[in-house]
Formats: structure tokens, sequence, C-alpha cells
């Protein structure tokens, strides 16, 4: 379960100007709940996923996982809860280009002390369900970005993790692939008792959450919005 209060967090431009790019945040993912945070390029939704992953620091605020506090970890602790407790998939992910699509998927639970021969196993009932068995003995850098994308969602699931966060899930993906992940998604959540936070500004993926809220300018609005999951269109009152 994520419970993330008041989440606060600005850079310093090189002008000397402040970008508020998480301005008072508060949300909560439940287990077994996939929850979208919709919302324009530049509104914070890479900076906010980031400091749950402990990868940034927050200027104020609180991020509560399963009751434990995930700021101002050490670096040894937020490693380590990354590959105990998260799942995550940022836009870019980092494949080593030599090794195969099951070998690269399998690094985290090798990281974890898992042995080469399980971790395969375990991957491979995940690679099914995302299309890429036929891709698991091909060398990483001959993927698709589509595929890569895939990919990076499965060794991020290898752990059973009890939060996901991913960003732009469907983004270099087409409609159809798209849907797919995000049924998978949905499906995954349910199935695993996992609390799944997406970013998106894919008007499909806030079809299948459960929650979706619309992030502005580093602040969250009430979100007021028509689905029409088929033309795969939303629109978005503002409150
Ligand atoms: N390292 C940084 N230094 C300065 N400003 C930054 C930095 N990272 C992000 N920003 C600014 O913070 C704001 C929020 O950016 P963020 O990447 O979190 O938004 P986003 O909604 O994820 O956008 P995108 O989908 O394009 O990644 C933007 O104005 C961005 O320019």
């Amino acid at each position: 379960m994520l419970e993330v209060h008041n989440l606060v967090k600005h850079y310093a431009s090189p002008g000397g100007e402040s970008v508020q790019a998480v301005d008072g945040v508060s949300l909560t993912v439940r287990p077994g709940e996939l929850v979208a945070l919709y919302g324009p390029s530049g509104s914070g939704k890479t900076t906010l996923l980031k400091i749950v992953a402990a990868v940034l620091e927050p200027d104020r605020g609180e991020v509560l996982v399963n009751g434990r506090s995930v700021t101002g970890l050490s670096d040894r602790e937020a490693t380590a809860y990354r590959l105990a407790d998260l799942g995550l998939v940022l836009q870019t992910s980092h494949m080593i280009a030599g090794l195969t699509a099951i070998e690269n998927a399998s690094l985290k639970l090798i990281a974890s002390g898992v042995s080469r021969r399980d971790a395969e196993r375990q991957l491979t009932p995940l690679l099914e369900r995302l299309g890429l068995d036929g891709r698991a003995e091909h060398r990483a850098n001959d993927l698709s970005m589509g595929e890569r994308q895939r990919l990076a969602l499965a060794k991020s699931l290898s752990n059973d993790p009890s939060l996901l966060l991913a960003d732009e899930p469907t983004g270099n993906l087409d409609t159809a692939r798209g849907r797919d992940v995000l049924a998978f998604l949905r499906e995954y959540s349910r199935e695993h008792r996992t609390a799944i936070l997406i970013a998106t500004h894919d008007p499909q993926a806030v079809s299948y959450a459960d929650h979706a809220h619309t992030l502005r300018d580093g602040r969250l609005t009430e979100f007021c919005a028509e689905v029409d999951a088929q033309l795969g269109e939303v629109t978005v009152h503002q409150p």
C-alpha cells in the first residue's frame, strides 16, 4: 500500500528560478488497485514516481510504503527497498545489449540472490503473458522499443513487488498492444494484490484504472472525465 502525504519538490533552474515540479500532492494506492496519474508532459509525473521510488528526495512531505517511510533512506536502504518491495519501470529502460531478453529480465532476481536457473524459470510465465516468449533468447539490442518496454515490465514484476510504478507503460506501444499491457496490469494487480501507480498521458490508460488523478503544474486536480474507451478518448473537465 502506498500513501503519499503533501509531497513537495522544486528544482532550481540554471537561470536561478525555481520550478515547482510537485506541489502538495497526496494520494493513496491500495493493494489490488491500479491508479493512473494523468497529465501532460512537464506536469510532474516522473518527479513524483522518482520520489516514491527513493531515487529523488522531496523537499517536504511523506511517502509510506506498507507503513514504512521511504524518504531519507541511505543508498543501501534505498537499494534494498527497490529490490524487495518495488517494481519500477521508467521511460528509458536500461538493457545490457549483449545479454538475451530473459537474461536481462533475470538480473533483478539474481541481484536478490536467486540462481540464474530459478530466475529464468520464474520469468518464463511473465514473458508469456506479455507476449515475449518467442523473443526470450533474442539479444536485447535486437528487440523493438515496445518489446524492451514489456521486458522492463517483466523484470520489474519478477520479484512480485507489493508496489509497481510505471512511467508511460504504453508510451512505445501501438493501440492494440497498449490495451493488452493495460489489461495485463489490471489483472496482475488483482491477482497479486499489487498496488500499481502509472504515470501517463494516454487516455486509454485512464480508462483501465480503478482511480485516476490529473496532475497539472505539480498539483492534483479533482478528476472529472468522460472516458470513451472505444475511441480511446478522454475529456477532462477542470473543476
Ligand atoms: N532535473 C531537473 N532539473 C530542473 N527541472 C526539472 C528537472 N526534472 C524535471 N524538471 C522540471 O520539472 C517539471 C516536472 O517534470 P517531470 O519530468 O516530473 O514531468 P512529467 O509530467 O513526467 O513530464 P514528461 O512526461 O515529459 O517526463 C517540468 O517543468 C520539468 O522541466
